[in-house]
């Protein structure tokens, strides 16, 4: 599927999401009537579609659209690419921060592909430990460098407004793809990340 921005919301999707919404408000007790949430069925509609838009966007794509031939091969890293996501037991949001980094072998690319490859998979109804490794294999198998990492940290609305209500657990998950199963490389990048 093309990559596409989100501008067109799918008509007949956020007529349907709509309804529903509308249902599940006046299930939960409200009043859809009520001025204040007239339209808000709607902007539900609208901000679900918004927020699980990757699963219309090819990562792949992505990447391949700024793959560069270049002989640099140290290690490249972007840290702290600001990332939410919505867990998928209790669609609850869960956001953080990921870390990423790889070693090229014969090809660089485009840096803001990071975090947009990032931001697709994020864009779904997702577990951290997967949405980690579908980051990890995409980036292994499209750029196919000699090592990559992937680390997440973050914060789980579902362990913070509800359930255990823990506010200040932090969870981590990460993986390691060629050089970066060296503990030396890891640490370094690590160690870079200020981990
Ligand atoms: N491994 C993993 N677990 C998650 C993630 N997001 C939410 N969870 C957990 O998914 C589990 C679902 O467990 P259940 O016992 O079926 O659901 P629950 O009764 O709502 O559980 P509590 O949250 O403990 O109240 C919970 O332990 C959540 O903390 C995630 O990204 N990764
Ligand atoms: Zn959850």
């Amino acid at each position: 599927m093309p990559y596409k921005k989100f501008e067109e919301y799918n008509i007949q999707v956020t007529d349907d999401v709509k309804d529903r919404y509308k249902n599940i408000i006046e299930d939960l007790g409200e009043n859809t009537s009520r001025e204040g949430l007239l339209k808000t069925p709607e902007r539900a509609a609208k901000a679900m579609q918004f927020l699980t838009q990757g699963y219309h966007q090819d990562p792949v794509e992505i990447l391949k659209g700024a793959m560069f031939k270049e002989s640099y091969n140290e290690m490249v890293i972007v840290k702290d690419i600001e990332l939410y996501s919505l867990c998928e037991h209790h669609i609850l949001p869960f956001f953080g921060k990921a870390h990423i980094a790889y070693i090229p072998n014969g090809y660089i690319v485009g840096l803001s592909k990071l975090p947009r490859i990032v931001d697709v998979f994020a864009r779904r109804l997702q577990v951290q430990e997967r949405l980690t490794e579908q980051i990890l294999d995409c980036i292994n198998d499209t750029l196919k460098p000699q090592g990559v990492a992937v680390v997440i940290e973050a914060s789980h609305m579902c362990m913070m407004m509800r359930g255990v209500q823990k506010q200040n657990s932090l969870t981590t998950t990460s993986g390691f793809r060629g050089q970066f199963e060296k503990i030396e490389t890891r640490n370094e990048f690590l160690k870079l990340i200020g981990k």
